[in-house]
């Protein structure tokens, strides 16, 4: 058998907590190669993102068709794109190489205010790359910039899914990081019907530089290695729970989370059992 290879497409955050950083110490942990094609840089850390460069649009093609002449990667993630051009781009090499199960994190702003995608672009996002997407995982900012909907409680959460599957995308993950109560639940919708929800008791911390990225990453991993959806999921937020319930405490801002805490302090399993599995809930989202 070979090994299992994911792709990240996303910027470089200096910081170490999100972008491909994220992705590649995610994939690592889960036991995926980690192949990566670069869109920007940016320089960061916990307290914000003090510049950006974006990677020439000829540099891009390159690494993509680099690693689409030698690799076959079983997943692919996109993070940050920056803009139009940078979309387009990443969709042509979807086609030319045939990547089927592609897992979008639409980054959009950094937690710390800074935009990593440009207004105009966010069209391009919904019409050119959804369409080709197996899962788009939106936090409730970027749901209501893709839909134009504004999201107050769980009706409109799922009238925005809805809303949001109709650009072709197979499947919508809500997270549930930025909305409020003791639960930090993420919404499942597929273009089948098909859902679920997936909820842990939500944490009070600020070191949560990087839980979409590391969330998403986790996610793609799973799909390398051609776990069912579901489980995919639910190891995804097992991962992102352990990483934010044993923090590392670096940074004087918005801390990384902690990568390899899943490995180390808890799989849900057996004597490793971790008190904050997630709660699965089949059926109607609410
Ligand atoms: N305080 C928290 N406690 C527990 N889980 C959280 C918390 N904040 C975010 N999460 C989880 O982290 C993942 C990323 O969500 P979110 O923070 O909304 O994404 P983003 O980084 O894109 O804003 C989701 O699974 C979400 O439920
Ligand atoms: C390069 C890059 N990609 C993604 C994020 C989003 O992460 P967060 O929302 O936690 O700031 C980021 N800050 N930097």
């Amino acid at each position: 058998m070979t090994y299992p290879v994911a792709l990240t497409i996303a910027g470089s955050d200096s910081g170490g907590g999100a972008g491909i950083q994220a992705d590649l110490k995610t994939f690592q942990e889960r036991g995926v190669f980690g192949v990566s094609a670069l869109t920007a840089v940016t320089a960061q850390n916990t307290l914000g993102v003090q510049r950006v460069g974006m990677v020439e649009p000829a540099l891009l093609k390159a690494q993509l068709d680099s690693i689409g002449a030698d690799f076959q990667p079983t997943a692919v993630k996109t993070g940050m794109l920056g803009d139009s051009f940078t979309i387009e781009q990443v969709v042509q090499a979807i086609d030319a190489y045939s990547w089927t199960t592609v897992i979008v994190d639409p980054v959009m702003v950094a937690k710390g205010g800074h935009t990593l995608l440009e207004q105009e672009a966010i069209e391009s996002l919904t019409q050119l790359l959804l369409p080709k997407a197996s899962i788009v995982t939106p936090n409730v900012p970027e749901m209501e910039l893709m839909t134009g909907l504004k999201i107050e409680g769980d009706s409109s959460a799922r009238k925005s899914m809805e809303a949001l599957l109709k650009s072709g995308v197979t499947a919508v993950i809500l997270k549930g990081g930025h909305r409020t109560g003791p639960l930090a639940t993420d919404l499942y919708l597929d273009q089948s019907g098909r859902e679920f929800s997936l909820s842990t008791p939500r944490l009070a911390t600020h070191q949560t530089h990087g839980t979409g990225c590391t969330f998403s990453a986790a996610l793609t991993a799973e799909l390398a290695k051609d776990h069912s959806v579901e489980a995919a999921c639910t190891v995804a937020k097992r991962f992102i729970q352990a990483a934010l319930q044993y923090p590392l405490s670096l940074g004087a801002g918005h801390g990384p989370t902690h990568h390899a805490a899943y490995r180390v302090y808890g799989q849900g399993e057996g004597e490793k059992q971790d008190a904050q599995a997630p709660i699965l809930h089949y059926g109607h989202v609410r």
